[in-house]
């Protein structure tokens, strides 16, 4: 076994390897949590005309003021108010060509076709690109698509938006012992990985295309790994990345030629783990994930999260900081991966913290991390590795 990578530097060595895959453009509702290839560029001013902020009255010169029409929200009307005239306005509505004040409804006086009130001290419209100028840059390529984002472009004119295509993932378990369904024993456990990976996979913003199962022989890993890279763009397997009896992933990737990013990395749970890319045409990538199912989920967010980022062409996932609620201690030369849930005291660790148990990932919020030779007392900061989504 290679000498293993710091924790910091495989998420970093895995994310700097990745090519964006191509960008297109697609419609607006599709681009929801894809990420922007191009910059987002406003088509319009914002406003891209001046427009009432209340319902009320577009006046000019000194009151009282002779009502002489209406401009409702979305007319294009070319009415001119000239000095003591009034033309009522609803919220929305384009200004008149004119207009010195726009005076909220509730602060006139309305006497037949005679309106009065006293001015208003702030403007009641808002002017043309008062929020932006028409070309503006207002998020640069790389931003994820949230519907916030959605929102704005739409207000700016857009109909599609060029984003990455969303990274495809095909997902393969290995494990003789596993079962698909009923309780385990006899020696038999239940596939925890497969019912739950596909979930993390499309909160990180990949596709799922495709969840098998593979016997544990160097041969049905071969088989199975080809036929998952054919369909994707990311293998994603789990289990047999040590190198016991029915280990077979580190032959298979010899047996298949492929090249290591990152072959086990110095953190605890979880130090198994790999990267590797595939060669052949429409190269893709092997990310391995060990099998005891909480190492796999560090492995998920060690590994495939700055891959998926990569290649969705987004940047390094950010790491939150935290106040810890407890000590925690660190792994000697390993980087510690603690499960938390984040409450108002800060960060508390969670019990069930070994690596083939479950009940502490089922309630964590994320990871605190304990850089190696440290420990992390009550009350430091520490840098926290959110659970995807
Ligand atoms: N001689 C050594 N043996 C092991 C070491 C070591 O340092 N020296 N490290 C242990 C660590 S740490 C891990 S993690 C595992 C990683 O092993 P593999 O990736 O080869 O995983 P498997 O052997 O296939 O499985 C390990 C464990 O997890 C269970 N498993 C596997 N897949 C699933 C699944 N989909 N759902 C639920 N449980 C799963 C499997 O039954 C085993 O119990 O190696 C240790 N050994
Ligand atoms: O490092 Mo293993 O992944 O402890 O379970």
């Amino acid at each position: 076994m290679k000498h293993p990578i710091s924790w910091d530097d495989a998420r970093a060595a895995v994310h700097t390897a990745a090519t964006p895959l191509p960008g297109r453009p697609v419609p607006l509702p599709e681009a929801d949590g894809a990420v922007l290839a191009t910059p987002l560029v406003t088509l319009t001013a914002l406003p891209a005309f001046d427009t009432s902020s209340v319902d009320g009255y577009a006046v000019a010169g000194p009151a009282p003021w002779r009502l002489v029409g209406q401009v409702l929200a979305g007319d294009a009307s070319e009415i001119t108010v000239t000095s003591g005239t009034a033309v009522e306005i609803a919220t929305g509505a384009m200004v008149p060509v004119g207009t010195e004040h726009v005076i909220r409804l509730e602060s006139t006086e309305v006497d037949g076709s005679w309106v009065t009130a006293s001015l208003p001290e702030k403007q009641e419209w808002r002017p043309t690109g008062e929020e932006a100028a028409a070309g503006e840059i207002l998020l640069p390529p790389g931003v994820r698509v949230t519907p916030g984002v959605l929102a704005l472009a739409a207000a700016c004119g857009h109909d599609v938006l060029a984003v990455r295509r969303r990274p495809r993932v095909a997902l393969v378990v290995f494990g003789d012992e596993l079962l698909d369904s009923g309780p385990p024993g006899a020696g038999r456990v239940r596939d925890a990985l497969g019912p739950s990976l596909p979930g993390w996979l499309r909160r990180l913003g990949a596709d799922v295309v495709s969840v098998t199962r593979a016997a544990d022989t160097l041969e049905a890993h071969e088989t199975a790994v080809r036929e998952a890279a054919a369909q994707s763009d990311v293998v994603l397997t789990t289990g047999g990345t040590m190198h016991g009896p029915v280990d077979h992933l580190h032959p298979t990737l010899a047996t298949l030629g492929a090249s290591y990013v990152v072959d086990t990395v110095a953190v605890r749970p979880g130090f198994p783990m790999l990267t590797a890319t595939l060669p052949g045409p429409g190269a893709g990538w092997l990310v391995g994930l060990p099998g005891n199912p909480q190492s796999a989920v560090i492995g998920l967010v060690t590994l495939a999260a700055p891959l998926l980022a990569g290649l969705a062409g987004a940047p390094l996932p950010p790491l939150a900081s935290v106040v810890l609620a407890n000590d925690v201690p660190g792994r000697g030369t390993f980087t510690h991966l603690a499960l938390a849930r984040l409450t108002p005291d800060g960060a508390v660790t969670l019990p069930h913290a070994g690596s083939a148990m479950l009940r502490g990932v089922a309630g964590a919020d994320g990871f605190v991390i304990v850089r190696p030779d440290t420990t992390a007392p009550t009350g430091a900061k520490a840098d926290f590795v959110p659970m995807p989504g």
